[in-house]
């Protein structure tokens, strides 16, 4: 079920958010989350990784510049957040592309409970076995039903699943939504991924049923967008990109309810 009062509560309690970051989108993703009402906070650094976990509220892995000291880092924040029961959302950046980083994905989650897997069709086909052609950081091309190829992935994983793109895909393997809102803007910044797998994290940081925190933080981010790209005269990415963070801290409940369209 579709709660949008998420929002007043993610903007309420401001949660902390633990993001392992990639290098590339890092300050939107932590000004995204800062102006949707979160409160980011990056870290690299193993040492601190317990204290991290502890004052977070949910934690965001995300596979984009990957290490082996990071995957290390990787592990041991999977492992406390799951010793303190924080929710952790992971983002398998380009799995469909590289088999390394399907091989350090499928090691993460043999070793770690994950709440929500956040990726596009291509990372998530490739995480469920399932033919693609991905492409690099994209989602590539590829004939299956994405809903099936979802619903693979998450009974795989024990996990919820979100397939991004034109229409985002979500489903805890059995229960299926469908948001349909957004923008094509969206794929010409690079990161929008990144920051909806942490705004993902956000809210599951306040609503312990995932499968209903997935389907609010897809709603919030596709229809923010869409409400943006209604504003602009041409398709002009890089205004997109700093019209979201202002409309993330702008946008109202009641904005999104009008243009919801979701099944
Ligand atoms: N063509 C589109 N129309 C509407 N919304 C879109 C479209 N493409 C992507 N989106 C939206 O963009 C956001 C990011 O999803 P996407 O699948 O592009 O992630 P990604 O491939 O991991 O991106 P990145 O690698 O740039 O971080 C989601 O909110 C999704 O709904
Ligand atoms: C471009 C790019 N390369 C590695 S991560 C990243 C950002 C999208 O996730
Ligand atoms: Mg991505």
């Amino acid at each position: 079920m579709m709660k949008l009062a998420l929002l007043n509560e993610l903007r309420d309690q401001n949660p902390v958010v633990f993001n392992i970051a990639n290098f590339v989108t890092v300050q939107d993703v932590a000004n995204g989350l800062n102006a949707l009402g979160a409160s980011p906070i990056m870290s690299a650094e193993v040492q601190e990784a317990e204290t991290m976990v502890q004052i977070a509220g949910a934690v965001c892995i995300n596979l984009g510049t990957l290490t082996e000291q990071q995957i290390h880092q990787m592990h041991v924040v999977g492992q406390f957040a799951n010793q303190y029961h924080k929710p952790v959302v992971l983002d398998p950046v380009a799995v469909g592309a590289v088999p390394y980083r399907k091989a350090v994905a499928a090691a993460l989650l043999e070793a770690i409970d994950v709440a929500i897997i956040r990726g596009n069709a291509g990372e998530i086909a490739a995480l469920a076995d399932i033919d693609w052609q991905a492409k690099g950081i994209d989602a590539g091309k590829g004939q299956g039903d994405l809903v099936e190829i979802a619903k693979a992935c998450a009974q795989k994983y024990h996990c919820c699943v979100i397939l991004s793109g034109p229409t985002d895909v979500i489903t805890d393997g059995t229960r299926v939504a469908q948001v349909h809102n957004g923008t094509p803007l969206f794929q010409l910044h690079v990161g929008s991924g990144d920051l909806l797998s942490s705004i993902v994290a956000a809210f599951t940081a306040v609503n312990d049923d995932y499968f209903e925190a997935a389907q609010t933080a897809c709603l919030v981010l596709a229809a923010t967008g869409e409400l943006v790209a209604s504003q602009l005269t041409a398709d002009r990415p890089a205004t997109f990109a700093v019209d979201l963070i202002d409309k993330l801290s702008l946008v109202k409940v009641s904005e999104i309810t009008d243009i919801t369209v979701i099944n």
